[in-house]
């Protein structure tokens, strides 16, 4: 094994819901090129993928990681150390803590609590968007305002501000943008929540920011980085599944009948696999042998997801579609360890009432455009489409 290689980004566009073929094809573990001549690593297994994410003697830290790529969304940049409340950079026992406080808040009666209403709001949409007839766009229409409804429900944000942190929450997504640009929208972002964490203090309310508030133990400087984690985290990544879901689905037709199946939406979080493009991505602290390698201390390691996600050892013809498929919640699209995903269980829901609603709204859905018409989101953290012309009978 010597090749040094890139993170392949190229997908083939006859097959828009597959890795790209170049990273399927790569060794379990490989030499990396990162930004500024560096070296680190790169798995494509499942099992290589779960030991980065759950081995200790793997760290987040950014101060001590390389960045994988040039412009990276958090606060303090991609080189400091984490900024006070930013628990997704940060190792055990500084993120223990924070992980405890969310958890109080972050419950699962909170998010049953929410669900009557995410139905509410879902049916609105698809009122609204059957009243305006054929054709509409499906991201606009659907799939973007109800993610950014809920996260904006929960955190007690107002949503008449969602165009401003939709904007900037788009731009830290991407990764054509620069450094000074991705700062100034998280500077943006985080000016707009820190005015309303101050306001927020002399009346704290029933949400989950008033929640954190009235505990008294965090500070406004850590309330403002966790909310802005929230919005970021929370905001595209549901946004995506729902849309390129509901495109997968339209492709693959037969499916849609299996949709309340119990896995049916673990199947298509690893089918589609939206965190794509080297992240996770962890730093070892210490030397570690991994697929028959030493990855050395101090060395960075990116985590093929998409490929991890198709590994042949875990899962059975990996590339097909089957909302029914036993294994599928071996799935590690929602990491692992002591940083998986803390809003998996709101965006299951999110997604099931989504997708569900959907199709029994407008059974003879399909798409208004050529397949080939429709635009991926390739550099952006979490894989989607930029629109989804969708139309059906009337
Ligand atoms: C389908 C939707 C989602 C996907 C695919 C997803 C994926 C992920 C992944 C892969 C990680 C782990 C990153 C790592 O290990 O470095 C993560 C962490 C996280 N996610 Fe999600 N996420 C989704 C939705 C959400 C939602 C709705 C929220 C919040 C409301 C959220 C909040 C977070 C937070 C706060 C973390 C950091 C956890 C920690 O470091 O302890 N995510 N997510």
């Amino acid at each position: 094994m010597t090749d040094v290689v890139t993170i392949p980004t190229e997908r083939d566009h006859d097959r828009p819901f597959d890795p790209p073929p170049d990273l399927v094809r790569l060794p379990p573990i490989n030499r990396l090129e990162l930004p500024g001549g560096h070296l680190g690593w790169l798995v494509t297994t499942h099992a290589a993928a779960r030991t980065v994410l759950v081995d200790p003697r793997f760290s987040t830290r950014p101060d001590l990681k390389r960045p994988v790529f040039a412009s990276v969304a958090r606060p303090g940049g991609a080189t400091n150390p984490a900024a006070p409340g930013w628990f997704a950079s940060m190792d055990a026992p500084e993120h223990t803590r924070y992980r405890r406080v969310l958890m109080r808040q972050f419950t699962v009666r909170r998010i049953n609590q929410l669900e009557p209403w995410i139905t509410r709001i879902t049916d609105e949409h698809l009122d609204a968007m059957a009243d305006a007839g054929p054709p509409a766009d499906l991201v606009r229409a659907f799939a973007l305002p109800i993610p950014s409804l809920v996260i904006c429900e929960l955190l007690g944000v107002p949503y008449d501000d969602h165009e401003f942190f939709q904007h900037q929450t788009s731009i830290l997504a991407s990764f054509d943008r620069t450094q000074d640009e991705v700062m100034a929208a998280l500077g943006r972002l985080a000016g707009y929540l820190r005015d309303l964490i101050v306001g927020k203090r002399s009346r704290p309310g029933e949400d989950l920011l008033g929640g954190l508030i009235s505990e008294g133990e965090l500070t406004d400087e850590e309330l403002t980085n966790i909310a802005l984690l929230l919005l970021v985290a929370g905001h595209e990544t549901t946004a995506n599944m729902l849309a390129l879901g509901t495109f997968a689905l339209l492709r693959h037709p037969d499916q849609i009948a299996a949709l309340g199946h119990p896995n049916a939406i673990e199947e298509l979080l690893r089918y589609l696999t939206i965190i794509h493009l080297g992240t996770p991505n962890r730093v070892a602290l210490e030397d570690v042998e991994l697929e028959g390698q030493v990855i050395r201390k101090g060395e960075t390691v990116a985590i093929g997801l998409p490929a991890a996600n198709r590994d042949p050892r875990v899962f059975g013809n990996p590339d097909v579609l089957h909302l029914q498929r036993e294994e599928a919640r071996r799935h590690l699209t929602f990491g692992g360890g002591i940083h998986q995903c803390l809003g998996q269980q709101l965006a299951r829901v999110e997604m099931r009432i989504g997708y569900t609603r959907l199709f029994e709204r407008f059974p003879t859905l399909r798409l208004a455009v050529p397949d080939k018409e429709i635009r991926m989101r390739e550099k952006s953290a979490a894989y989607g489409v930029w629109e989804l012309p969708v139309a059906w009978d009337v």
